[in-house]
């Protein structure tokens, strides 16, 4: 997810200046540079926003890894976390075991926001000052759409919504494709099908006021081939019973990070 970010910062039209601590990439600029390890932050080098973007269980690792390196200079700085899962207070507290007492953020973005088609969910805790507000609300909007949420804990639903959300997407390309060369289609073609769909769809519901049920029903000619299709994906232990099935398994996934 950080590698989304980074692509898409650097697309943006006006890209924050980044010191990036990546282990595999080789990228530098006026705006950027690229440090493979903590120890290697410019010492004159003073973040506003620290973002996080590990597994959530090697968080506690990087703190204080960047904690040692930027010393005093982690104090004028906040963490802006993308984990799933980990909490404003973990993260607090793991930088304060640091020395370091600083507000942390938490926001959830996904993978679009690569090409500047990202939506993130951002949760800025009290701590956090108006200008470092700003500041995280800018990073994210620089590739996407920001979406503020007032409880901590609505994370865990956006998460199941819009972090892991494009992953649902890809599975349906992915079922549609090999549907389309079940039925003969060359794995081109049907690729080209299924991808131009869901491309087309998407502009639609981002393009026009409509309601996506309204769309829906447009597509929906009476006894017609799409009512066949829907008539297997609506029946009540289909989509309207494992969709929510599935939002409730990764919002519950999500809590569980959280401890
Ligand atoms: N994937 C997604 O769509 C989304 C992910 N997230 C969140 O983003 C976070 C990362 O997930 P994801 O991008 O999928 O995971 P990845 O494994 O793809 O990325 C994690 C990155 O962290 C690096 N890393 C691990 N340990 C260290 C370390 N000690 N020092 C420096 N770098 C380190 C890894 O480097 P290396 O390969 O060398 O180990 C890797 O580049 C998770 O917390 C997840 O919840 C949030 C929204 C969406
Ligand atoms: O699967 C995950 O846990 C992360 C969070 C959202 C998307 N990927």
């Amino acid at each position: 997810m950080g590698g989304a970010l980074f692509d898409g910062w650097l697309a943006s039209p006006t890209p924050p200046r980044l010191v990036v601590l990546d282990r595999h990439r080789t990228c530098s600029g006026d705006a950027v540079s690229v440090v493979r390890t903590a120890a290697e932050i410019p010492a004159d080098f003073q973040p506003d926003i620290i973002v996080l973007a590990v597994k959530p269980a090697v968080a506690e690792i990087v703190i204080d890894a960047i904690g040692k390196a930027l010393g005093a200079r982690m104090n004028n700085a906040a963490i802006l976390s993308v984990m799933a899962g980990r909490t404003c207070k973990s993260l607090a507290d793991a930088a304060r075991l640091n020395g370091a007492d600083v507000p942390v953020l938490r926001a959830m973005p996904n993978t679009p926001s690569a090409i500047g088609a990202g939506i993130s969910g951002l949760y800025a805790s009290d701590t956090a000052t108006a200008e470092q507000k700003t500041i995280c609300h800018d990073l994210l909007f620089a590739v996407g759409d920001v979406v503020p949420v007032e409880k901590e804990a609505d994370l865990s639903v956006v998460t199941a919504i819009s972090g892991s959300g494009p992953a649902y997407v890809f599975l349906l390309a992915e079922l549609l494709e090999e549907a389309g060369q079940q039925h003969g289609l060359s794995p081109t073609v049907a690729r080209r099908l299924a991808r131009g769909t869901i491309y087309g769809a998407g502009r639609m519901l981002d393009d026009m006021p409509d309601s996506a049920e309204d769309l829906r029903k447009a597509v929906t000619s009476p006894n017609g081939t799409t009512a066949a299709a829907l008539a297997v994906l609506m029946k009540s232990d289909a989509w309207p019973e494992t969709v929510p099935k599935a939002i409730d398994a990764a919002t519950k996934r999500a809590d569980e990070l959280a401890g």
